[in-house]
C-alpha cells in the first residue's frame, strides 16, 4: 500500500508538487491523471525517493523512500519517461544485468526472461543490441526490466505510449496478473479508455494539488458527468491534457 499526505516540491519558482495526498491499496490498479505539466512524473519520482520533498509524508508499505531508498526500490518496479537502454547491450544482456543487480540468481533470472518475454512479446527483440529499437521495442524492455523482479509495487509512467494494438493488450494483461497477484500499480496515463478498462481507482491532479479521488464511477457521479473524459476535464477545469 502507498500512502501520501501533503507531499510538496518546488523547482526554484515552479511549484511542482503543492499538497498532494491519496492512498492506493494492494490488488488495485490506481490511474494518475492530469493535464501535462500538473506534477505526475515528479509525483512518482518522489514516491522512489529519486526526488527529495520539501514536506509531506509517503509511506510505502511502511517505509519512507527517503529513510530506506534501498529497501523501497527492492519492492518497487518504476517505469520512467526515460527508458535508460545500454545500446550496446542485447535485450537479454541488459535484462540479465538488472536483474542480477537486485539480486536474483541466474537460473531463476533466466527463467524469468523467458516469462517476461512472452508475456510482453519480445521474442523477436531477445538477442538483438537495443540500439536502433523503435519506441515500442524500448518501452517493452523497459517494462521487461520493471516487471522482472516480481515487484510488489509498481509505478507507471504513460506505460502505453508508442505500443501498438498487441503490445497495448499484452500490457493490460501483464497488468491484470499483477493485480491479481496483490501488486499495487499507479500508472499515470492521458488514455482515457485505458482507466476505464483498467483501474478501479483514480487520482486526479492538476497544478501540483490533488483534485479528487475515486472509482470512475465516482467521479462520473461526483461531477454529474456519463462520461470519464468530460467529468475529468469538468474537475481540472481545463481542456488540457487530453488524448
Ligand atoms: N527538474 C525540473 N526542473 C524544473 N522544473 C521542473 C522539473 N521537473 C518538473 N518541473 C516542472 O514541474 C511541473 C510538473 O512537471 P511534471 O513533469 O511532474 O508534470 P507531468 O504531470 O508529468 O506532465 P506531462 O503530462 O506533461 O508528462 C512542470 O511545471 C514542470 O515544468
Amino acid at each position: 500500500m502507498i500512502e501520501v499526505h501533503d507531499v510538496r516540491k518546488k523547482f526554484g519558482a515552479v511549484q511542482a508538487l503543492g499538497g498532494v495526498s491519496f492512498t492506493a491499496r494492494d490488488g488495485q490498479i490506481t490511474a494518475l491523471l492530469g493535464p501535462n505539466g500538473a506534477g505526475k512524473t515528479t509525483l512518482l519520482r518522489t514516491l522512489v525517493g529519486l526526488l527529495k520533498r520539501d514536506e509531506g509524508t509517503i509511506s510505502i508499505d511502511g517505509v519512507d523512500p527517503e529513510k530506506d531508498p534501498m529497501e523501497v526500490r527492492r519492492n518497487i518496479g518504476f517505469l520512467t519517461d526515460q527508458f535508460g537502454l545500454y545500446e550496446r547491450l542485447s535485450t537479454r544482456e541488459y535484462l540479465v544485468y538488472f536483474g542480477e543487480l537486485n539480486g536474483m540468481k541466474r537460473a531463476a533470472l533466466d527463467q524469468r526472461i523467458e516469462e517476461v518475454s512472452a508475456l510482453l512479446g519480445m521474442e523477436e527483440i531477445l538477442e538483438r543490441r537495443t540500439k536502433g529499437f523503435s519506441q515500442g521495442q524500448r518501452i517493452k524492455v523497459a517494462l521487461a526490466r520493471t516487471l522482472l523482479h516480481r515487484p510488489r509495487h509498481l509505478l507507471l509512467d504513460e506505460p502505453s505510449r508508442g505500443l501498438d494494438v498487441m503490445s497495448t493488450r499484452a500490457l493490460r494483461t501483464a497488468l491484470h496478473s499483477l493485480r491479481a497477484d496483490g501488486c499495487c500499480v499507479i500508472m499515470a496515463t492521458h488514455v482515457m479508455q485505458e482507466v476505464t478498462a483498467l483501474c478501479e481507482d483514480v487520482i486526479v491532479i492538476a497544478g501540483g494539488h490533488t483534485v479528487a479521488q475515486g472509482s470512475p464511477e465516482e467521479l462520473c457521479r461526483r461531477t454529474g458527468i456519463a462520461n470519464l473524459e468530460d467529468a475529468f476535464v469538468s474537475l481540472v477545469g481545463t481542456e488540457e491534457g487530453i488524448a
